[in-house]
């Protein structure tokens, strides 16, 4: 634990939805908290409701993670703030329609929230974490990391960067206590959907978790020191399977040489 803090950990998108269920889990697990999102009066209430319950110190910072001036100011605060030791990356929008059908502002706000205020929050808590050896990074990612929706192409690919750049952290601080986690939820019972072309009611409800469930999955994940979380996946050797034959193509990229399937007069 840094110097004579209570960790404080930091969840972003915690005015509704997932982050709003892991800040109730980290409250309850002893962590004070910095919550993050543009709806201020959600996040006071849920401020109370901690404080009431847990004694937890909360801090509510409102910003727009859509917006330069708002992100550069939270890069600033976690950088200067060495009591916190965990940041839950969990803010993220996801814009339904065809490629071609969404606004600018759709697109620009799916790659702002979801990748590069990702980034750039992270890179503001990393040196202090690796100074200190200690604190972990959570980054949400989606089911839909692994596998592309139309409708949901960018925010897929959002998603698949989570994924890619997350798994990189994790090499980066191998050898050190800081940890790196990628969730990877399926549909989860939150607002995301409203209001979109695809609304809850219209999900199977089989496949839907409830967040209570997906975030103390995702929290017994952490515990288990595991690098990527699949909250509702039952058998755990499909991603080691998957991981493998990823690996095992990666590997055979690495030849200076065109495939024969690729040179003219040469049979596949
Ligand atoms: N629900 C699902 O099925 C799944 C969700 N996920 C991911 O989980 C994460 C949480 O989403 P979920 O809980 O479902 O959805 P919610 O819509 O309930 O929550 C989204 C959170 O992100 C915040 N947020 C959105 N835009 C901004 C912004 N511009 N600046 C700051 N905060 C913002 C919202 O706060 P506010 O509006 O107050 O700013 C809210 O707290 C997302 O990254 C999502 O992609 C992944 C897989 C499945
Ligand atoms: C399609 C979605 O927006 C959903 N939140 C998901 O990530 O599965």
């Amino acid at each position: 634990m840094a110097g004579n803090f209570k960790p404080v950990a930091v969840v972003t998108g915690a005015s509704s939805g997932i982050g709003a269920g892991y800040a109730r889990r980290l409250a309850a697990r002893g962590y004070d908290l910095a919550l993050v999102a543009r709806r201020v009066e959600r996040l006071e209430l849920l401020a109370r409701e901690l404080g009431e319950a847990h004694g937890t110190q909360v801090e509510v910072i409102g910003a727009d993670l859509g917006q330069e001036a708002d992100i550069a100011r939270i890069e600033q605060w976690l950088a200067g703030n060495p009591a916190v030791t965990m940041l839950v990356n969990n803010a993220g929008t996801s814009r339904m329609g065809g490629t071609g059908a969404l606004t600018d502002a759709d697109v620009a706000a799916m790659l702002t929230i979801n990748v590069t205020a990702l980034t750039r929050l992270t890179r503001a808590v990393l040196p202090g974490f690796v100074a200190r050896n200690e604190g972990a990074v959570v980054n949400i990612a989606s089911a839909l990391a692994l596998h592309s929706l139309p409708l949901v192409s960018i925010y897929s690919g959002t998603k698949a960067y989570v994924l890619g750049f997350s798994r990189g952290l994790q090499e980066e601080v191998a050898g050190t206590n800081v940890r790196v986690q990628v969730v990877l939820p399926a549909a989860v019972a939150t607002e995301i959907y409203d209001g979109t072309i695809l609304p809850l009611e219209q999900l199977p409800p089989e496949i839907v978790m409830s967040v209570d469930d997906m975030v103390d999955a995702s929290l017994a994940g952490l515990d288990r020191g595991e690098g990527i979380t699949l909250p509702s996946v039952a058998d755990g050797a499909l991603w080691d399977a998957y991981d493998a034959a990823r690996f095992e193509l990666f590997t055979a990229t690495q030849n200076g040489t065109p495939a024969a399937r690729y040179k003219s007069g040469q049979a596949a």
